[in-house]
């Protein structure tokens, strides 16, 4: 792809979409547009399609969303489900209508049905019911990876949909009421090591296993798709390796040097026993995880270390 493609990348601050801005930057990508949710509300059609009449994208990558982890989700339904509706629906319709040449859409592995087949391969979709406490934002994300493959269906359009298993890394959120689970964990065993070691409170059984991917190797996967045209509409993107949650909690402790209990809190939701994704077909388009676990825990935690983080709210 021309360096000097004019690429837009929505949600250019968060955890992905910082991560696709840099991997961009370091490829040589010239042209990069970014705006705030603050310059521009993309729950607002008017606005967007005005924004895209006047910087005309030639590619579109969506790494903006109303995200958050397992209790915000169940806590915030309406949120997840319009929120993620305005926010693509009005995105992959502009950039229809003003003809974007390439539209990357990120959805994620909760789209797959809660007791699919394991692991996940991209066929599961819609054969079956969905997790409660994140069908809300499933359905968006469906209605999001649907309308991709009917503009590829009707038009032709090189629309494609990636889906990331669970993410880590730099610039995540670390509220601890609305995070994922990784960077909640860096975060509780930090602060409790900070307070002479004292007991540290998860969620759920700590039975649940879930699979982790570095948001650099994700990045890379979205540069992949950007540089390729890929033969169909719909790719996991993963390590294809999962651990349970207690395990990942042991490895956090130990990575941080915390030195007290681990108490677990039955009253907060487990949600799906598992999502591990098949990933072999974006392994056979040529593109592999290549951050392991261990070693992007460690180099997050001297990120969280090193730098102010973020605390998204659901206002
Ligand atoms: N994190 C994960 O584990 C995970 C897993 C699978 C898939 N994904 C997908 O990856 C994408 C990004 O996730 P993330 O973890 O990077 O989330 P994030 O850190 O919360 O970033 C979300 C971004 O979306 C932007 N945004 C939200 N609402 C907006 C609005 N109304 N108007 C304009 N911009 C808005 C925010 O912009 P401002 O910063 O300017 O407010 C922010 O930059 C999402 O599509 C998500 O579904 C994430
Ligand atoms: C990728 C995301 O996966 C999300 O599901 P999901 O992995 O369960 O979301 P998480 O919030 O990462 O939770 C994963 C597992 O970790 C447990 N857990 C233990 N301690 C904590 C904690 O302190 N904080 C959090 N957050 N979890 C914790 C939680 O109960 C759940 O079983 C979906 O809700 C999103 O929509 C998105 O798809």
């Amino acid at each position: 792809m021309d360096k000097n493609t004019k690429i837009y990348v929505a949600g250019h601050r968060g955890m992905v979409g910082s991560a696709i801005w840099r991997n961009l930057k370091a490829k040589g990508y010239t042209n990069l547009i970014g705006k705030t949710s603050k310059e521009l509300d993309l729950r607002n059609q008017a606005e967007v399609e005005l924004f895209f009449r006047t910087e005309k994208p030639e590619v579109v990558i969506d790494a903006a969303a109303r995200v958050g982890g397992i209790l915000a989700n169940n806590d915030y339904p309406y949120h997840f489900l319009m929120e993620n509706l305005q926010i693509q629906n009005n995105l992959i319709d502009a950039a229809h209508q003003n003809k974007v040449q390439k539209f990357i859409f990120l959805g994620s592995s909760c789209i797959y049905p809660k007791h699919a087949p394991q692991p996940l391969k991209e066929e599961y979709l819609l054969t079956d019911t969905l997790e409660p406490t994140n069908e809300w934002y499933a359905i968006a994300k469906i209605a999001g990876v649907k309308a991709c493959e009917a503009i590829r269906k009707q038009y032709g359009k090189d629309f494609v949909s990636l889906m990331p298993t669970n993410l880590y890394g730099p610039n995540d959120n670390f509220d601890l009421k609305t995070s994922h689970v990784l960077p909640a964990m860096i975060r509780k065993f930090h602060e409790a090591k900070e307070n002479t070691n004292s007991n540290v409170k998860l969620w759920g059984s700590g039975t649940p296993m879930r699979e982790f991917l570095h948001v650099d190797d994700l990045a890379e996967a979205v540069s992949f798709a950007l540089e390729n045209k890929l033969e169909d509409h719909l790719y996991n993107v993963g390590t294809g390796e999962d651990l349970t949650i207690k395990k990942l909690a042991e490895t956090i402790q130990e990575i941080v040097g915390h030195k007290g209990e681990i108490k677990w809190d039955s009253s907060k939701p487990d949600g799906t026993p598992r999502k591990l994704m098949d990933v072999s077909k974006m392994n056979e388009q040529g593109w592999k995880a290549k951050i392991e676990l261990k070693g992007g825990i460690e180099k997050t935690y001297q990120w969280f270390l090193d730098n102010e983080y973020r605390e998204v709210i659901v206002k």
